[in-house]
């Protein structure tokens, strides 16, 4: 029995010591009503305590959430500069995240990268730097359907993890949220198998490209259409570490998708 399926066997809460982690990313959503009632299904849940939790909030909520989040949630930021100050209008950097206690930022989201034109190497300069200023990183890739259709996923997604490699030497605070674009509020979800073929994948790209104790270690997020259904079938793939959740994370459903993995 691999050590995966003796941790399944005996409910573990770890797949090769790696903690089952959930993202919630807002985007562009939510008022301090609607924040508020957020919160308040966060406070009551119960959350799995075998769970890592993050909310990715919008910039100008940052700080009223980060306050008023019960402490078993961390909130993360949806975007950050490469710089920590300076003429860059509208930016927000990682050590003004810091300055209000936020330590996490979800990076290169194909919403980043389709609608305002992230290049994989702007994605990687800004994991970089956010890393050296001590924020945890989640950092998203994924195929559009069109390279997936023409056989490509693999090729977009190495190409966008070894863009990060380039400039990167630690990944202890990287987690990887594979997020199929057609799959991302499309209600189209991967199957479990399409899912776990690409994580594995990926693994064995980091086995190969970095290391074998990056490859076990390293967490990788399934993104695109999770829902409380759906969430148990991929969260029992044995290379499926966790979720970033968009539209399901602003409703109640988000804390069994949280749940997921007992
Ligand atoms: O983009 C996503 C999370 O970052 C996924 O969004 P949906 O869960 O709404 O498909």
């Amino acid at each position: 029995m691999t050590s995966c399926a003796a941790a399944k066997s005996q409910s573990a809460p770890c797949k090769m010591g790696r903690k089952f982690v959930v993202g919630g990313n807002w985007k562009m959503n939510g008022t301090k009503s609607q924040i508020n009632e957020i919160l308040s299904f966060l406070k009551t849940g119960p959350l799995n305590s075998n769970t890592e939790v993050i909310i990715g909030v919008p910039a100008v909520y940052l700080d009223y959430v980060q306050s008023n989040s019960p402490a078993n949630v961390h909130v993360a930021a949806q975007n950050c500069y490469k710089a920590e100050k300076g003429a860059f209008t509208g930016e927000t950097s990682p050590a003004m995240l810091k300055d209000i206690g936020v330590n996490w930022v979800i990076l290169g989201h194909s919403e980043r990268r389709q609608i305002f034109g992230e290049s994989d190497e702007l994605v990687a300069d800004k994991v970089a730097f956010a890393l050296s200023s001590g924020l945890k990183v989640i950092a998203c890739i994924g195929e559009t359907l069109d390279e997936r259709e023409a056989g490509k996923t693999e090729a977009v997604v190495f190409r966008q993890t070894q863009a990060i490699a380039n400039k990167i030497k630690d990944w202890s605070n990287v987690v990887i949220a594979y997020e199929p674009v057609w799959a991302i509020g499309t209600g189209k979800t991967a199957t479990p198998a399409q899912a776990q073929e690409v994580h594995k994948s990926l693994r064995d790209w980091f086995a190969k490209n970095i290391s074998k104790e990056v490859a076990d270690s390293i967490r990788i997020q399934y993104g695109g259409s999770v829902t409380g259904a759906n969430c148990q079938e991929l969260g029992s793939q044995p290379d499926i570490d966790g979720f970033l959740v968009g539209g399901a994370s602003l409703k109640p459903e988000f804390v069994n998708i949280v749940n997921a993995r007992q």
